[in-house]
């Protein structure tokens, strides 16, 4: 099985925990546009009755096309259930995530979820995190200041770029890898982030995810991280 096949397999075993009812936050990336595709399929042939919030545009117009009833986040008082991928989890279930540019949203979505569940092909699972750039969302204004001092702290910062150009993410905002790896104290390194004046939000997700889907060759696993 290939890659792409290892994530449609953890898309399609996540839809199983969707019911009917349900509101269901849409993570974003290449893993979650199989679970996505599921989902507009259980709700166009099984007319599962649930409503979707996003976390990215993508995902929206994505999810609307499948027909698949959506809200903002801002609409619903809370989400049942959120899908996502993940860039790395590590053995104690901590996560980065931002590859995709969506880390802001997602996160938003996430701690107003009751249970978190990301799905990831087996690549993803690592001892310690570090060895993928850990997304930091920064405002465009004063952002070369902030990207100094954490060059300063020796966090290998690196603007992310496509042709030259910012990335922008959807609240169009730059984004900031930090090449940090080991990453050995997840937790410190997220409060020294969050207090850093300009930056919106960081990739680590910590202490979040409840379930983990990951695809193996023989099959998806599934692991209950925390009750
Ligand atoms: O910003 C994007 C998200 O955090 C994605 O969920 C993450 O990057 C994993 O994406 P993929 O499934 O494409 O590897």
């Amino acid at each position: 099985m290939n890659q792409d096949q290892l994530k449609q397999l953890v898309g399609q075993k996540a839809v199983e925990f969707v019911k009917d009812g349900m509101y269901v936050g849409l993570g974003t990336g290449s893993t979650v546009k199989f679970m996505v595709d599921a989902l507009g399929e259980r709700v166009q042939k099984e007319h599962l009755n649930i409503v979707g919030v996003s976390t990215s545009e993508r995902t929206a117009a994505q999810a609307k096309s499948l027909g698949i009833p959506m809200k903002s986040v801002d609409d619903v008082d809370h989400l049942d259930l959120t899908i996502d991928g993940a860039d790395e989890i590590s053995a104690d279930f901590q996560g980065v995530k931002g590859g995709g540019a969506a880390l802001l949203w997602e996160k938003i979505v996430a701690i107003n979820t009751d249970k978190v569940m990301w799905i990831v092909d087996e690549s993803k699972m690592v001892d310690q995190l570090g060895a993928f750039g850990l997304p930091v969302e920064v405002i465009p204004y004063g952002s070369k200041h902030v990207f100094d001092k954490m060059a300063a702290r020796g966090y290998n910062p690196v603007f992310r770029k496509v042709d030259g150009e910012f990335v922008r993410t959807d609240s169009n905002n730059y984004l900031i890898d930090l090449h940090i790896n080991p990453i050995t104290d997840p937790h410190a390194l997220a409060e020294d982030l969050i207090h850093m004046v300009g930056v919106v939000e960081h990739g680590l997700f910590l202490d979040m995810v409840n379930t983990v889907i990951v695809g193996h060759e023989n099959g998806p696993e599934v692991i209950q991280a925390r009750p």
